[in-house]
């Protein structure tokens, strides 16, 4: 039996727009990436992938993009369930940073490793910071979980537990699943399924608002590498523009 997995990044943010770095800050969509959220919600329609079940991160980015997508796929009304494990990447105390900024304070080499390395994260943001997240009820029950900066490596680590034990199960259902969440989180589910080293992983980039579909077989096993993309010339065009933000 195969099952179908959708992949979602949240269309364009308002922090996106301005090129900065925004891992856990809870910013808006932008009109653009409304947008986007309902052209993805569309695809999917035309394509006849339909969910039935969709889960998000606790950040309205992915949530708003969710309930916009599956509006427009008349697919409104699915369950959804939501957890912190498929938030964006902690940015640590990049967060709130302009992206072309930082690459000309630090350098090419330095942005790179921060941005697209497997196991470097950026220093911790200061628990006092106004970009921190310490203190909002979303995250209270985290206590030790609660990340200060995260590598990728970091974000498979606290995103797996989360797979295995509610997305799994509702692929082995036979449900049609979307994950609505973010680059970075993305990016942790793409290389689990296609089992991309470490080193490769940097060279990935998941566009906003663009529908990736995974086929998968009975052990999880994508049976089209990389899965598909829905649109993908625009895909393509979108991915290379989240490479060279910052340049
Ligand atoms: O958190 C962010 O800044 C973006 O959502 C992802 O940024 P990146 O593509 O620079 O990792």
């Amino acid at each position: 039996m195969t099952s179908t997995l959708i992949l979602l990044r949240h269309g364009e943010s308002e922090w996106n727009a301005k090129n900065l770095f925004t891992g856990w800050v809870d910013v808006a969509l932008t009109e653009k990436g409304r947008g986007e959220a309902v052209r993805g919600g569309e695809l999917l329609k035309e394509a006849g992938v339909l969910p039935d079940v969709v889960h998000t991160s606790l950040q309205r980015r992915a949530i708003n993009t969710a309930a916009l997508a599956l509006d427009a796929a008349d697919r409104h009304w699915i369950p959804v369930r939501r957890s912190w494990r498929l938030n964006e990447r902690h940015y640590g105390a990049l967060q709130g940073k302009d992206k072309k900024q930082t690459l000309e304070q630090y350098g090419e080499e330095q942005f790179m490793l921060w941005r697209r390395s497997f196991d470097v994260p950026p220093p911790p943001l200061d628990d006092a910071d106004e970009f921190s997240q310490v203190g909002d009820p979303r995250y209270a029950d985290l206590g030790a979980d609660m990340p200060r900066t995260e590598c990728l490596k970091d974000v498979i680590a606290r995103l797996l537990p989360y797979w295995e034990s509610a997305i799994i199960p509702d692929l082995q259902a036979g449900n049609t699943v979307l994950i609505a969440a973010h680059g970075n989180s993305l990016r942790a589910i793409v290389k689990h399924l296609d089992g991309i080293s470490d080193d490769d992983i940097a060279g990935l980039n998941i566009p906003t608002g663009m529908p990736l579909v995974y086929r998968l077989d009975e052990t999880f096993t994508p049976t089209v590498a990389g899965g598909e993309y829905l649109d993908p010339e625009a895909a393509a065009a979108a991915a290379a523009a989240v490479a060279n933000q910052g340049r």
